[in-house]
């Protein structure tokens, strides 16, 4: 397969890495990464220890493939969208986190946009180095659930390139256990500046388990089976999987850069409120991260 990989940071990198053992790839990131793979490939290393040569550029204009795999933060989506849009894809797939991502695609492109959840850690470690701290998986599907062709051969695609992959027909509800994964994993290991295997004991379990729980019932006010136990359990088994991980709302609070909060734990705030829920705890994350973009980040809400 020709593989568009959009977003070529932490987790891009890794996917798109994964991805070229078997495929043509072409990664679409920033100098200096982008220089460092055209000159020397990129290495994973981590939980591999392996270098391909994938095509890598800074222009996303005009490019063409089979598949488009969007790994920009959600704030860039609509941005990358744009860009995708001036190319030509069979299908577009988001592993983003946070919710509303494959709207925002599906707004700008003409192709099918799957919905996709990753539970691999991944850090850009340097130019060029991607190193994996967690094995996890790619679950990804039809947005709207069910089944689609476009949906199989993805998945055939990442499967043979070795990518532990489920195609699921229940991607409405995958994204919001996600969701209540990274409401309590994200924002609790950014603001305690933890890993993720910190939150498998100590003071700052409860938290994100209280995060994963007010996650799972304002799920089900919108008709999506998610139980309590349910999220919490996610977030147990993410943070295992991961635990070496420096979770992508850390690597950003420890490099001055605005989070995913908005598409996270303020939207959980966003749909609670709608139906006259309270959630304190995913209210208090959401406010300290707030807090904390405005006395650190330029321009963290546009
Ligand atoms: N890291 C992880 O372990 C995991 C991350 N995720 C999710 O995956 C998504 C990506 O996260 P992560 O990889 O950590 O984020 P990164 O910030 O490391 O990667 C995104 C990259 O895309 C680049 N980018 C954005 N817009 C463009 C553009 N128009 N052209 C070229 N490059 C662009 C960014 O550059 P710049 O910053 O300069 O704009 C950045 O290098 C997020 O939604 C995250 O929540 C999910 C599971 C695990
Ligand atoms: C899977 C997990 C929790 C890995 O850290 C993640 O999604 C992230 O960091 O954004």
């Amino acid at each position: 397969m020709d593989i568009v990989v959009f977003g070529a940071g932490s987790l891009g990198s890794l996917v798109g890495g994964l991805l070229a053992r078997e495929h043509a790839v072409t990664l679409v990131g920033r100098d200096p990464h982008v220089a460092a793979v055209r000159e020397s490939g990129l290495r994973v290393g981590g939980r591999f220890d392996f270098a391909v040569r994938p095509d890598a550029t800074t222009d996303g204009t005009g490019l063409a493939a089979d598949l488009a795999v969007v790994t920009v933060k959600a704030f860039d989506t609509e941005a990358a969208g744009e860009t995708l849009a001036t190319g030509a894809f069979d299908a577009a797939l988001s592993l983003q986190n946070g919710m509303g991502n494959e709207e925002v695609l599906a707004d700008s492109l003409d192709c099918p946009v799957l919905a996709g959840t990753a539970t691999y850690g991944a850090v850009l470690r340097e130019p060029g180095e991607v190193e994996c701290t967690g094995r996890g998986e790619v679950v990804l599907g039809p947005r709207g659930g069910g089944t689609a062709d476009v949906a199989d051969a993805a998945g055939r695609a990442f499967g043979t390139a070795g990518i532990e992959t489920t195609v699921a027909d229940d991607m409405p509800r995958r994204l919001w256990e996600k969701l209540a994964v990274n409401a309590g994993i994200n924002a609790t290991t950014a603001l305690a500046r933890v890993e993720n295997g910190a939150l498998l004991d100590g003071p700052a379990r409860d938290v994100a388990a209280d995060a994963a729980r007010e996650t799972a019932r304002v799920a089900r006010d919108q008709g999506v089976e998610l139980g309590d136990d349910e999220a919490v359990n996610a977030v147990e088994r993410v943070a295992e999987a991961t635990a070496a991980n420096t979770s992508s709302m850390y690597q950003d609070v420890l490099a001055d850069r605005r989070t995913e909060v908005e598409a996270i734990n303020e939207y959980v705030v966003a749909r609670a409120r709608e139906a006259d829920r309270t959630v304190p705890v995913n209210r208090t994350l959401t406010n300290l991260l707030r807090a904390w973009e405005n006395g650190t980040v330029e321009h963290p809400q546009e």
